[in-house]
């Protein structure tokens, strides 16, 4: 038998009075005032909140091909730092996870590394070449039972492929993952298309790039009867689109990440590649139309799009930048910022949109539960009223790129438990 954890005095969902939290055998054994064994772990968490742990649909670990921005292992650290009890890794990696061998492989690296659940996303077409559908199939059979596939970081532009990989997706119950943005319109693309890039100079990436393929897809998706999520929704249009789509029953899921809830294309007058990312930072109005969609639900739930990046690939000049930014760790902060001081959520809402609607769009079983005797002690401790000053150095992951460098940043995550077991505690590795 594994040592008793008892966690004292914290609050369900930040709701109600404080009450002691027992877990044992990976799983949550009482609620309240449980009688703990001798040698039980005892943890004094007065006035924090306990949250379902953390799942993240989109995250980009870098490994296999660039160990020197990422690995499994450091990304897992980020992510368990970060709240996160699971992952979903990115296929743009090298060699593409677009077969059942490297998802397989990542996979096991994620279970060796042992802080959170890796789960390989499938390349939806071979070498993310947008030409020729991937072994779906077989990548879904593997031992890592892959069940997301996407081209993200690439869109699936040619909508006969799309429309293929949709109905494939339906006998596997799999869910294809969108990274929207019609490539003939942000050819050269450097920042948003508006006031800020003709400013700049900047080629512009186009609302309606992203906004187009939305559309057709929730349109392609809806015939088909298969299951789409958006990645990164960046643009209060593809809010309107996906409200839309959803009040006629289309099966569509989006995600917006952390950073397209408080950051414009105002930062971009500094010229620091730091803040390039795919899709671009787009204005104010657009943030205010996120965060209440995030609230209202016409977009289901937070993903960090976590992308690192090395030294040499971001403090160049901008145009030779590579687009993304570290996120994983600092997520729940910036929900906290956007979401939660702001009024548009609660903790109880916080749980929908970090863990439970995530956990629901993947098909995991035992993610995104609820906060009740009997369920599995996959779980995120927070203190809501902890500030942390980000230092891009400190960070788990090896690259730095965070383009909240130096900003003091509300809520801190202080322990994650993955089955029972602390991943994180007091704030660190455990
Ligand atoms: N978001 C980004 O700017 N970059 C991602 C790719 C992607 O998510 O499209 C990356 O892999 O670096
Ligand atoms: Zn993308
Ligand atoms: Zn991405």
């Amino acid at each position: 038998m594994t040592t008793e954890i008892l966690l004292k005095g914290v609050r369900p969902y930040g709701e109600g009075d404080p009450v002691d939290v027992l877990i044992a055998d990976g799983e949550i054994a009482g609620i309240g005032s449980p009688s703990a064994t001798d040698d039980a772990e005892v943890v004094e968490a007065a006035g924090q909140v306990l949250l379902p742990g953390f799942v993240d649909l989109h995250t980009h670990l870098r490994e296999p091909g660039r160990e020197d921005t990422e690995t499994i292992a450091t990304g897992s650290a980020a992510a368990a730092l970060g709240g996160y009890t699971a992952v979903f890794a990115m296929a743009n990696t090298d060699p593409v996870a677009d077969n059942a061998v490297v998802v397989e492989h990542v996979w096991r690296l994620g279970q060796a590394a042992g802080l959170v659940d890796v789960h390989p996303v499938g390349a939806v077409t071979v070498g993310l070449g947008g030409e020729k559908l991937a072994e779906l199939g077989t990548m879904a059979a593997s031992a890592a039972g892959v069940r997301v596939f996407s081209d993200d970081g690439k869109c699936v532009h040619d909508p006969l492929l799309m429309r293929r990989a949709l109905e494939y997706s339906i006998a596997l119950d799999a869910v294809i993952a969108q990274h929207a943005e019609e490539p003939r319109l942000t050819v050269g693309a450097q920042a948003h298309e508006g006031e800020q890039a003709a400013r700049l100079g900047y080629a512009g990436w186009p609302a309606s790039a992203e906004e187009s393929i939305v559309a057709r897809d929730c349109l392609l998706a809806r015939h088909a009867g298969a299951r789409l999520h958006i990645c990164h929704v960046s643009t209060a249009g593809t809010a309107d689109v996906l409200a839309w789509a959803k009040e006629r029953g289309t099966r569509v899921s989006a995600e917006v990440t952390p950073h397209h809830l408080l950051l414009t294309d105002e930062r971009l007058s500094g010229y620091d590649p730091v803040n390039k990312v795919n899709p671009p930072l787009r204005t104010g109005a657009d943030t205010e139309r996120l965060r209440r969609a995030l609230a209202d639900g016409v977009i289901d739930c937070v993903a960090t799009d976590h992308a690192p990046h090395a030294v040499q690939d971001k403090d160049c000049e901008w145009a030779a930048a590579k687009p993304g930014m570290l996120g994983l760790q600092t997520a729940l902060s910036i929900v906290t910022e956007t979401m939660v001081r702001s009024g548009l959520l609660d903790w109880r809402g916080v749980a929908r949109v970090m863990s439970e609607r995530p956990a629901e769009i993947a098909g995991l079983p035992d993610q995104g539960r609820p906060i009740a005797v009997g369920e599995p002690a996959n779980l995120t401790l927070v203190d809501p009223d902890a500030e942390w000053t980000v230092r891009g150095a400190e960070l788990a992951s090896i690259a730095a790129n965070t383009p909240y460098e130096g900003m003091r940043l509300p809520g801190a995550v202080t322990a994650t438990l993955l089955r029972g077991r602390f991943t994180v505690r007091e704030g660190k590795l455990a």
